[in-house]
């Protein structure tokens, strides 16, 4: 890829998980919400989603986006998600139209999907043995407000690819944990994410060719009921981290070769 990579929400945990396994692998332009408190070694910018204006300056000149900008919190008010998450992505995929973008990738969530999450399936499903899994192809079932607006995210992405040919990959991202998975938290190991395989997979969804998708990102856990066999297939994701193979925050195993 020749161009740049517009990179939003490049200041947070995602963010960073790019950056730092993707540094030098893309000529990045960066989109903070504040002032960065250090210079970046790339270009960036300093802007809000829901303002047109930043948004088109932001978009000008790149040919692929991934788009991280938003209120990330489960708990978030409709106000809230309507404004960063909802009409932020909606002005973003407008712009990306405007610039001829050719690859949009977009930052889902699991919350796309928790009201899955049964009485009747938990905690059964967040252990190794359970067989439940999503896979991609189920329509959404937020659990909050928060999810549905991830939910209309990736129906935003819909739209834009049967109306304007952008090539679009919604990741339904897991939890994502620096070092090690979450520790006394079932669901949160089943959906972990590792750093590394949260650029690995944010790289496959820049470098593979594909129409619209939707996958799950997260790590090849033992523990899972979200199927990562989408993302292989599509992507060509060859995740390395398995929750199982910490005890806590210590690695007690190693990935297969
Ligand atoms: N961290 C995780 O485990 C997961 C994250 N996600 C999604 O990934 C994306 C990134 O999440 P994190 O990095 O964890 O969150 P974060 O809060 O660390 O980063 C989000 C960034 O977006 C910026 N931002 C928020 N509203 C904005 C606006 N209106 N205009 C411009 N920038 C804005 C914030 O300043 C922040 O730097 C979010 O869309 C979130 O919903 C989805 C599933 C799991
Ligand atoms: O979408 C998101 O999901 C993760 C994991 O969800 P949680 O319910 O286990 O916390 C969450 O940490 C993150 O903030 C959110 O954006």
């Amino acid at each position: 890829m020749d161009d740049p990579v517009l990179l939003t929400g490049a200041g947070g945990a995602v963010g960073a998980a790019i950056l730092e396994g993707l540094e030098d692998a893309y000529e990045w332009k960066l989109m903070f919400h504040s002032p960065p408190a250090e210079e970046p070694d790339h270009e960036y910018l300093v802007g809000d989603v829901s303002s047109e204006g930043d948004v088109a300056a932001a978009m000008d000149g790149v040919s692929a986006v991934i788009h991280l900008a938003g209120d990330p919190r489960p708990e978030a008010p409709w106000d809230s998600v309507l404004e960063n998450n909802i009409d932020g992505t909606q002005k973003m995929y407008e712009a990306a139209v405007d610039e001829g973008v050719e690859k949009f990738v977009f930052a889902s969530s699991n919350h796309a999907v928790g009201s899955f999450e049964t009485d009747e399936r938990t905690p059964e499903m967040y252990r190794p043995d359970d067989q439940y899994r999503l896979d991609g192809t189920e329509l959404p079932r937020p659990g909050n407000l928060y999810g549905v607006s991830k939910a209309t995210g990736e129906v935003l992405g819909r739209y834009y690819h049967d109306q304007y040919g952008l090539s679009v990959c919604n990741i339904r991202i897991g939890n994502l944990t620096r070092g090690h998975p979450p520790i006394d938290y079932e669901r949160g190991q089943a959906m972990w994410l590792s750093y590394r395989d949260c650029a690995h997979i944010h790289d496959c969804a820049l470098q593979a060719d594909y129409e619209y998708e939707i996958v799950y990102g997260i790590s090849d856990n033992d523990r899972k009921y979200y199927s990562i066999e989408r993302a292989k297939e599509a992507l060509g994701y060859d995740p390395q981290d398995n929750s199982a193979h910490f005890d806590g925050e210590e690695r007690v195993a190693e990935p297969e070769p």
